[in-house]
């Protein structure tokens, strides 16, 4: 098993610790333990069917796990209550693996959708103003009118992260970010994920099986494997690895 290295800052915004999670006989999560840490981004990977959602899942409360905790800004998530889940949410972005646009509104109804939910005192101006905001950092100012439908695939993608960014979320959790998407736009859809990092100093979790945004986003890679968070370290460091479980799942 690889050690983890040394840790670039001390300062974790989310911590997972003996986390477990079965379906009847099906051990998922096994003693799974991560942190992410302010200001990185984090990808999480594992094969098809290796509680990669699963995971995901239970950080943001859809899921309750068996046992364990998930702190985030040090709130244990598995015994949060409704409204409180709702607080936490409004500072954790979540980029659905589809999207999750609401097809009948415009872009523009669908981006002012979660300051209506979560910023309830904010007026008109400062909604425009947040609107215009986000579709200039993912670079589509122009489609504001349009129906998602309209919309190619990366464009609904870049839609969605704009409304996730809305918030200011200070950790957001990417959901396979690349699936469905051609190698020339998923890779511009990972250079948003890395630009969007820089600008804001937010912390990403990214759950991912492609190995371009492994390369390319992650300052730090987890691998899960076997339930367990199995080696840990940047991309090269387990590049070099010699482990086989390894280095079948990085090539
Ligand atoms: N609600 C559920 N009820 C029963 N089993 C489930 C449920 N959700 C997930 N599982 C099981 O948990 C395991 C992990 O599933 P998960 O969807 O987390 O995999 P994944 O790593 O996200 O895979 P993929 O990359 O294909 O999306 C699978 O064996 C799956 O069948």
């Amino acid at each position: 098993m690889v050690q983890p290295e040394k840790k670039k800052s001390n300062q974790d915004v989310i911590i997972i610790k003996h986390l477990n999670k079965s379906f009847g006989s099906n051990k998922v999560l096994v003693d799974f333990n991560i942190n992410l840490e302010k200001d990185e981004n984090l990808v999480v990977m594992g094969k098809s069917g290796s509680g990669k959602s699963v995971l995901i899942k239970c950080i943001i409360g859809l899921l309750e796990p068996d046992s364990g905790t998930i702190e985030i800004f040090g709130r244990n998530i598995p015994d949060l209550d409704r409204n409180e889940l709702d607080e936490i949410r409004a500072k954790v972005g979540f980029l659905f693996q589809g999207n999750a646009l609401y097809d009948s509104m415009t872009v523009r109804q669908n981006l002012e959708f979660p300051l209506r939910r979560h910023w309830m005192n904010v007026n008109q101006p400062e909604v425009n103003k947040l609107v215009q905001e986000a579709l200039d950092d993912v670079g589509l100012k122009h489609t504001i009118n349009m129906m998602p439908a309209e919309l190619s695939g990366g464009m609904r993608k870049r839609i969605a992260l704009a409304r996730t960014l809305i918030l200011k979320p200070e950790i957001i959790l990417y959901d396979e970010p690349t699936t469905g998407l051609d190698p020339g736009t998923a890779k511009e859809i990972i250079e948003l994920i890395v630009a969007i990092q820089k600008k804001y100093r937010s912390s990403s979790l990214i759950i991912s099986h492609d190995m371009n945004c492994v390369r390319l986003a992650a300052d730090r890679v987890v691998m899960l494997i076997d339930g367990r968070c199995y080696a840990e370290g940047t991309y090269d460091s387990l590049k070099k690895s010699g482990d086989p479980k390894i280095k079948d799942l990085i090539e």
